[in-house]
């Protein structure tokens, strides 16, 4: 594009000055505003203000336009020229583009730093990035503003690399499988690679569609992988991995949360012992409305049983408005008699909880993961602003309080994804009891530690952004989601302070019998 530019001096852009020629230069682009003026959000006053109009206006553009501004087909049209021996500084990433900003990729990613926990067999989850940035970021976007589902096209592109399946983690449900298209075989798939695929999801930058985005399965698919009979594996694991089908883990009541055992949805058996017939509600369940299968958390005569709902007859699913978007589904759902063949029981009867709770390490970790790569992207979005934003006659870095802020973000997420990789190396080496026993109380602490570094990295954003963090569209768009959306993380898979306690009771109960001070 750039050779076929017709190319001006800065005198010849300098003439066009008047509201009826109007031109301005941007990035040594030469943009003709003479029509667009009438239509500009920013107002006309600001095109025709001397500083303004047939002059340079680089520095006060970016102080206000995200650069995606530019690369909206109708405002490219507006370019008429360049300016003669110049070329454009400021180019949009490209898909699959790491990040140069200091601290916007972990170190395994960044230029000139090393892993210990990142193999050959890593990079090819590279590409998962340029899988992102082309295929569901725009998704993300486009549905983060109709509050509509992720598109079944995204689903399917996602289901050809096996991202579904790989988003289990490790396993037998893996096997024969052709994950990112053959890059890594089934048996060398381990937890830093599902970190990659977490992180890498997370960049899309809609905490809502992260989640429609078959995140229900994570939580409410285990279950069925492990405690379903082979039967009932044979009928849902395949469609649910394919994309085709959507399942959720529907536990949490209006009455009882974090308070499993409080739980009041019952299911008793038939009179032939044949159904379990299932009455009772649940509420605040991800991917609900769209969910074909729902793992129910009831209360029968032997304790708490896992069971699996098909949607049918009796299965009620309302969405409920949420301060994140209505692309995760997030549902109220009622169970008015429902009949189940008894066949679809996970685990023992009475076995509930260990069905439950034998997967919320792995749950917990999937959240540190994403919490982690968010923050990150909030770093980025800050230093970015901070650099480019004029307040005072110089950029918002010259001041102290901003950097300081800048420091404490940047500590909270290193800390945290350092911590997140010393984790995920310990599942790696773990049996999956042993993760059971000696994880339990570190992921119940990282979530936590995540979580509330998240809440203090949104709050210190938007004390940077101003008014922009606050405000959905524009500059600080992306803080403002974050900073609405981040209390859910700190609640779901357990609040952040019943998981602070329970590491602490984890903690005591290791301690040894003879340790005196
Ligand atoms: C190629 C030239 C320009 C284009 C295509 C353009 C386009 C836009 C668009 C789309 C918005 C809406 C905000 C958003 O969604 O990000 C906007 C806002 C604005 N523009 Fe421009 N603009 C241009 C140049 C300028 C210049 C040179 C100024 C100089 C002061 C300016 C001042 C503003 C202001 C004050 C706002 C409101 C910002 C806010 O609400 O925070 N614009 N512009």
């Amino acid at each position: 594009m750039s050779s076929n530019l017709k190319q001006f001096t800065r005198e010849e852009v300098a003439k066009h000055n008047k509201p009826d020629d109007l031109w301005i230069i941007v990035d040594a682009n030469v943009y003709d505003l003479t029509r667009f003026k009438a239509m500009h959000p920013g107002g006309l006053a600001a095109l025709v203000d001397p500083e303004v109009a047939g002059q340079d206006a680089t520095d006060v553009f970016y102080s206000l336009h995200r650069t995606e501004v530019l690369e909206r087909p109708q405002y490219k049209r507006l370019i008429v020229g360049r300016i003669q021996g110049e070329e454009s500084v400021f180019t949009a990433r490209e898909p699959g583009d790491l990040s140069k900003v200091p601290y916007g990729e972990p170190t395994w990613l960044a230029d000139g730093y090393y892993s210990p926990y990142y193999t050959e067999a890593s990079s090819p989850f590279l590409k998962l990035r340029q899988f992102v940035d082309e295929y569901i970021y725009p998704d993300a976007q486009a549905r983060e503003e109709d509050g509509k589902r992720p598109d079944q096209k995204v689903l399917d592109k996602m289901a050809e690399l096996e991202l579904h399946a790989m988003r289990m983690g490790p396993g037998k449900h893996l096997q024969g499988r052709k994950l990112m298209n053959g890059l890594v075989k089934p048996e060398e798939f381990d937890y830093f690679h599902e970190l990659i695929i977490t992180q890498e999801l997370s960049r899309c930058g809609a905490r809502g569609y992260g989640d429609g985005l078959l995140g229900g399965k994570v939580i409410g698919l285990p279950p069925v992988l492990n405690f379903g009979s082979e039967e009932l594996k044979k009928k849902v694991v395949p469609e649910v991995l394919a994309g085709k089908k959507f399942i959720c883990l529907a536990i949490s009541e209006a009455q009882a949360g974090s308070d499993v055992m409080g739980l009041q949805t019952t299911a008793v058996k038939s009179e032939d012992g044949k159904e379990w017939i299932i009455n009772g509600s649940k509420k605040w369940i991800t991917n609900g409305t769209f969910a074909d299968y729902f793992t129910v958390g009831c209360k029968t005569e032997d304790g708490f049983t896992a069971i699996l709902v098909e949607r049918g007859e009796g299965v009620e699913t309302r969405q409920i408005k949420t301060s994140y978007s209505s692309t995760a589904g997030t549902a109220f759902i009622t169970f008015d008699n429902v009949r189940v063949p008894v066949g679809n029981t996970l685990g023992e009867e009475g076995g509930g909880i260990f069905v439950i709770l034998s997967n919320f390490n792995h749950e917990r970790w999937v959240m540190c993961c994403a919490s982690a790569r968010s923050q990150r992207s909030i770093i980025e979005e800050c230093l970015k602003w901070a650099s480019q934003r004029k307040a005072f006659g110089k950029p918002l870095t010259s001041q102290a309080v901003i950097r300081s802020k800048l420091a404490a973000m940047i500590a909270r997420a290193e800390s945290v994804q350092n911590w997140l990789e010393n984790v995920t190396y310990q599942m790696c080496n773990m049996s999956y009891k042993q993760q059971a026993s000696k994880l339990a109380g570190q992921i119940a602490f990282l979530k936590s530690y995540s979580t509330a570094c998240g809440q203090e990295t949104a709050r210190d954003a938007v004390q940077i952004f101003g008014g922009r963090g606050i405000t959905k569209t524009g500059m600080g768009r992306f803080i403002e989601h974050y900073h609405r959306t981040i209390p859910f993380d700190s609640l779901l898979g357990g609040a952040e302070d019943v998981l602070s306690d329970l590491g602490v009771r984890q903690a005591l109960r290791g301690m040894p019998s003879n340790a005196r001070l």
